[in-house]
């Protein structure tokens, strides 16, 4: 007889899984190698079952770190199709849980890099390889996949926790590791939101930026039934694939001009560029970024008085030394006049980020920084910064 779980299935967001329940609410039939070598996976189950500690190990299922089982082996399996897995591939599995899409990685992989945060959920998992004899292609690291480095992969395929989903997006796409795709089972609004084009009422600084540097593809919806526990949300398979030629552009750049475009994302870029707020930090980001040399309007000085137009007809003020500084007020002035001036020549004043193609965003982006206006001001930190800003709205 199965033990009855410890707590009720909705109790303070912890969820009590018995190993037998699990096991047997999966749907293994299609590994067929695996049946083929050693009988019918029944069999398998029923043994993996009968081992002394599985028969007696439960696990509580953590929402806050995202343990929604995947048991539907018709999901699965198109996960591990969809994902075009060669013989030869290494993959990298972030959150394997007890294992359900690791084993079937294994049947397809030369290899499964797999990352797992909990202790129970690994010891599970390695013990359910070692029941298929597959201990050898596995690696399994026991750490937060966050904190962690990725070894060498080819391709990585997951069924992840979705509080991890932008860091570990961005941590994939800017990290230092080549790979080919990344097939990742998300919450359906959130793949709603990669997936988004200009036009769309979904389209987003998080779809620009992913997009910048890589495809999205929509491989098909998954429902909340398909998991143990059933979460509130429904999912989506999508499959990333890094672009070859992606843009060379300084992605802390890159970053910070986005999210200045989309902070008001119904807003027109005119109108989100003249806020006196923004302008006072463009403008102080351009002087950090050592503009103050060439343009007087970054040497602001309340003590001038004297006032003379310089070459390109601006108003600058003399200081008692002699040097060309304006007030700040008029500084903030004139660099309002000069980010209005690319907008309105470039025909963006009245465009809304909503509408913007990724082309055009990079074009208005170079205009900013030809004309010495730029977004972010720490150059060195490049990783860091970026991956922190990356997909905050
Ligand atoms: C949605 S479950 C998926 C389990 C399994 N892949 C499946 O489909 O049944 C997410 C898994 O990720 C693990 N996890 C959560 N946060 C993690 C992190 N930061 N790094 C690595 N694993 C994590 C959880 O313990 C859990 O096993």
């Amino acid at each position: 007889m199965l033990q009855q779980p410890k707590f009720p299935w909705f109790s303070r967001n912890i969820f009590v899984l018995h190993c037998q329940q699990l096991l047997r609410a999966l749907d293994c039939k299609l590994y067929h190698n695996h049946i083929s070598k050693h009988g019918s996976i029944d069999d398998t189950v029923d043994k993996f079952q009968t081992t002394k500690e599985n028969a007696e190990c439960h696990f509580q299922l953590y929402k806050s770190k995202g343990q929604h089982l995947l048991t539907s082996g018709r999901v699965l399996d198109s996960i591990v199709k969809s994902s075009n897995i060669k013989a030869t591939d290494t993959v990298l599995e972030i959150g394997p849980g007890t294992g359900n899409l690791t084993l079937r990685l294994l049947q397809a992989a030369s290899k499964v890099v797999a990352i797992e945060i909990d202790k129970r959920m690994a010891e599970a998992l390695q013990k359910r390889v070692a029941e298929y004899g597959l201990e050898d292609r596995l690696t399994l690291i026991r750490e937060d996949a966050m904190k962690t480095e990725f070894p060498h992969f080819d391709l990585v395929v997951a069924n992840i926790p979705y509080g991890i989903s932008s860091p570990l997006i961005a941590k994939l796409l800017f990290g230092t590791c080549p790979f080919r795709s990344a097939t990742l089972l998300l919450q359906k609004e959130f793949a709603c939101r990669l997936l988004a084009n200009p036009g769309d009422s979904e389209f987003n600084r998080l779809a620009v930026n992913v997009k910048l540097v890589a495809a999205v593809e929509h491989v098909m919806n998954v429902s909340k039934r398909d998991f143990f526990p059933v979460p509130k949300v429904d999912s989506s398979i999508v499959i990333i694939r890094p672009k070859v030629d992606a843009p060379q552009v300084d992605l802390n750049e890159w970053c910070a001009f986005t999210r200045t475009c989309f902070s008001k994302k119904n807003k027109t870029l005119g109108a989100t560029f003249k806020q006196k707020k923004k302008l006072n930090e463009l403008m102080r980001i351009s002087c950090f970024m050592g503009v103050s040399k060439e343009t007087p309007m970054l040497h602001p000085s309340s003590e001038s008085s004297d006032k003379y137009e310089d070459a390109e007809g601006v108003e600058v003020l003399n200081d008692p030394m002699g040097n060309s500084t304006p007030s700040l007020e008029t500084a903030v002035s004139l660099f309002k006049e000069k980010v209005i001036k690319i907008l309105r020549t470039s025909g963006f004043e009245d465009k809304r980020p909503l509408k913007i193609s990724i082309e055009e965003l990079l074009h208005l982006l170079s205009l900013f920084n030809e004309n010495k206006i730029y977004f972010h001001g720490n150059v060195e930190d490049v990783s860091n910064t970026a991956l922190d800003t990356f997909f905050e709205s």
